[in-house]
C-alpha cells in the first residue's frame, strides 16, 4: 500500500452535483441537452491537475475532459500563448487556412506540429475535431486507392465525372475501411460507420456497409495467458485478412486504435499490430492508427504506435484531444490527392489552436513530460496492482502495465464506483461496460498517486 497515509480531512464528503451545479443544470436543460452533465465546472478557480465546481468542490481529475487536457487547467504557458499578439490576430482574422494562409503559417508547422510528426511522416492535414480528423483520413485512403487502380496521371473519365454527382458507381465507387468491434472512431457521417462500441452512438443513423472485425480479448493477467492470447490474436488477424479478401468491396484502408479507449480500455500486443501492418502492406492498402487519445504522451511514448517498433510506420496517424487541434500525419506522396480541392474546406482546421497546440508541444518537450507519465505511471499501475490483490472484485483485469499512466480495470459497477470517487474528491471516468479508465495529465506527479490509490480503497471499502 501507498507509504504515506493522507489526512483525514482530504476524503471529506461532497455532494456532487452540489445545489449550485443542480440550479445551473435545471436552467440550461431547457436550451440545451444537459442530460450528460456530472457538474458544473468554475475553470477560472481551476488549476494544474485540479477541477473545482460552481459549489466549491475540489477534485483531484484524472479523467481530464475525456482525457484532453494535456499539461493543466490555467497552464501558464498556455495562459501566456493566449495573450500573445499571433493569438489575437490568429483569432480575430480566422482564415480560409488553404486559400489565404498567413505568412507565419509554414513556421507554425514546420517548428511547431511538425515536430512531434511520428516517425517516417513529414507532412500533416489540420483539422477540427478527432471524428474529422479520422473522416479525412479515410477520404485520403479512397482516393489513394482510385488513383492507383486508375494509374499514375490517368484523367477522370466523363463517366466518373457524371456518375458521382449522382452518388453513384463508378465516380461514387463501393469502397470501405476495416474497423474493429468496440472501436470508437467519431461520431461523423463516415467515421460513425468505423465506430462500433455502442448502439448509443449509431442506432438511427444511416451508416455505410463496411466490415468490422473482432478485436483480441486478452485474458489477464497476461503473464498467465500467454498461449491463450497468442492464438486470439492469430484469430483476429486471420479474421481480419479473410475480411479483406472476402468483402463485397475493396477494403482501402484498416484503422485501428492502438488502445481501445472508449470501447472499453481493451489492448494488444505489438505482434497483433506488426500482423495489422504485414496484411495492409500485402494487400497494399492504408493502415490508419487513430491516436486521437493515445496520442501526446499518454502511454509515456509520445505516440502510443512506437511501442509496437513496426517494420514501417502507420500510413496515417490521427490526433485530436490533448493536442487541442485535429488532424492526420502522413509520409506517402500518394496520400495528396492528384489535384488541389480535393481535400479542402474553408478553415482546414484552426491555426488559433494550432498555436495552442504548439504551446502544449513546447511544455510537453521542455518538462520532459512523456518521460514523466512513463515513470508516474509505473508506480501508479504497481500501487493499483497491490490494492487490486486486496480487491479482487472489484479491480479485475488491470491493464496498461508499460503504458504510462493509461491504467484501467474492470469493476462491478463502474458508474457506482466513479460516482463515489467524485464524492470523495477525485474525478474519474468509465468507458466500455464495466471499466474505470484513468486518464490523468501529463503532468500528473508520484505524491498525487497516494490520494488517487486511497480514495480508490475508500470508495470500494
Ligand atoms: O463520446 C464521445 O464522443 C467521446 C468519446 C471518447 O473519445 C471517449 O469516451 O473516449
Ligand atoms: N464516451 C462518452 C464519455 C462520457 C462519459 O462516459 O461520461
Amino acid at each position: 500500500m501507498p507509504g504515506r497515509i493522507l489526512e483525514e480531512s482530504t476524503f471529506q464528503h461532497r455532494q456532487v452535483p452540489g445545489p449550485v451545479s443542480k440550479t445551473t443544470v435545471e436552467k440550461l436543460n431547457p436550451v440545451w441537452d444537459s442530460r450528460a452533465v456530472y457538474f458544473v465546472v468554475d475553470y477560472a478557480k481551476s488549476h494544474d491537475s485540479f477541477l473545482v465546481d460552481v459549489d466549491g468542490n475540489e477534485f483531484l481529475d484524472v479523467y481530464s475532459q475525456i482525457a484532453s487536457i494535456p499539461v493543466g487547467y490555467n497552464n501558464a504557458r498556455l495562459i501566456e500563448t493566449a495573450k500573445s499578439p499571433e493569438m489575437v490576430n490568429a483569432l480575430v482574422n480566422r482564415p480560409a487556412v488553404g486559400n489565404f494562409p498567413a505568412q507565419g503559417w509554414l513556421a507554425q508547422l514546420k517548428d511547431g506540429l511538425l515536430r512531434v510528426a511520428p516517425k517516417g511522416h513529414n507532412k500533416v492535414f489540420t483539422a477540427q475535431s478527432g471524428s474529422e480528423a479520422n473522416e479525412l483520413a479515410y477520404k485520403a485512403a479512397f482516393m489513394r486507392y482510385m488513383r492507383r487502380q486508375r494509374g499514375e496521371g490517368v484523367e477522370w473519365s466523363q463517366q466518373e465525372i457524371e456518375s458521382c454527382m449522382n452518388n453513384s458507381a463508378p465516380g461514387s465507387p463501393d469502397l470501405a475501411i476495416l474497423s474493429f468491434k468496440n472501436s470508437f472512431h467519431g461520431r461523423g457521417f463516415g467515421s460513425l460507420s468505423t465506430t462500433r462500441s455502442k448502439a448509443v452512438h449509431k442506432l438511427d443513423i444511416p451508416a455505410f456497409n463496411w466490415p468490422q472485425a473482432p478485436f483480441p480479448a486478452l485474458k489477464y493477467p497476461l503473464e498467465e495467458n500467454v498461449e491463450a492470447n497468442k492464438a486470439e490474436e492469430e484469430a483476429c488477424l486471420k479474421k481480419v485478412e479473410e475480411l479483406i479478401a472476402s468483402w463485397h468491396c475493396p477494403v482501402a484502408a484498416v484503422i485501428v486504435e492502438p488502445i481501445q479507449s472508449e470501447g472499453g480500455d481493451n489492448h494488444a500486443s505489438p505482434a497483433f499490430f506488426q500482423g495489422l501492418r504485414d496484411i495492409t502492406k500485402r494487400h497494399d492498402i492504408m493502415l490508419i492508427a487513430d491516436e486521437v487519445q493515445t496520442g501526446f504522451g499518454a502511454t509515456g511514448r509520445f505516440w502510443a504506435h512506437e511501442h509496437w517498433q513496426l517494420s514501417s510506420p502507420p500510413d496515417m496517424v490521427t490526433f485530436s484531444k490533448k493536442a487541442q487541434t485535429a488532424g492526420y500525419f502522413f509520409g506517402d506522396d500518394s496520400l495528396t490527392p492528384d489535384k488541389a480541392y480535393r481535400q479542402f474546406n474553408t478553415w482546414i482546421g484552426d491555426p488559433a489552436r494550432v498555436l495552442m497546440c504548439n504551446a502544449v508541444i513546447s511544455e510537453i518537450i521542455d518538462r520532459n513530460l512523456v518521460e514523466q507519465t512513463a515513470k508516474v505511471g509505473e508506480k501508479l499501475y504497481t500501487e493499483l496492482a497491490e490494492l487490486a490483490k486486496r480487491f479482487p472484485d472489484d479491480i479485475q483485469n488491470l491493464r496498461g502495465k508499460g503504458q504510462g499512466t493509461y491504467i484501467a480495470f474492470d469493476t462491478r459497477n463502474a458508474a457506482t464506483l466513479v460516482g463515489a470517487m467524485r464524492s470523495l474528491g477525485v474525478n474519474i471516468g468509465t468507458c466500455g461496460v464495466r471499466t474505470v479508465r484513468l486518464r490523468p495529465m501529463l503532468i500528473f506527479e508520484e505524491d498525487q498517486i497516494p490520494r488517487l490509490v486511497q480514495t480508490l480503497e475508500r470508495a470500494l471499502k
